[in-house]
């Protein structure tokens, strides 16, 4: 699957063990995602993102909330004065499902000129 068919789909409420996905589709998944690297207990997946200023960083979180509201998936979220890193997990999963790829695509789209 290509950065843009990820970036293009949007989340669907995804419960339960079933719809974990494997090492196999993890790797396959983060291939098309540049910067994003997979947790230690390969429960989540995390990118820190670099701003000039708090006003950038503030207008980042502030896209990324309104995105992550609209698909209804939530990153933790830790930011400073220039950077954002962003972790997506799905909890309704215990791990990760194709939501967070999902939504990591579309903070990439929010940030491609
Ligand atoms: C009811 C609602 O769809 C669920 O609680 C959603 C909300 N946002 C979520 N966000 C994340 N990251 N994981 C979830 O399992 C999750 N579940």
């Amino acid at each position: 699957m290509s950065h843009a068919d990820l970036a293009s789909q949007h989340c669907v409420p995804r419960k339960g063990k079933e719809h974990a996905l494997d090492a196999a589709q993890i790797n396959g998944l983060l291939a098309q995602l540049p910067g994003w690297t997979l947790t230690a207990d390969g429960q989540a997946i995390v990118k820190d993102f670099k701003f000039a200023n708090f006003h950038h960083t503030l207008g980042f979180i502030n896209a990324v909330g309104f995105m992550a509201n609209h698909e209804d998936h939530h990153p933790d979220i830790e930011a400073g004065y220039g950077h954002c890193q962003l972790l997506w997990s799905t909890h309704d999963v215990g791990g990760l499902s194709l939501n967070d790829f999902i939504c990591a695509a579309r903070v990439e789209a929010l940030l491609a000129r």
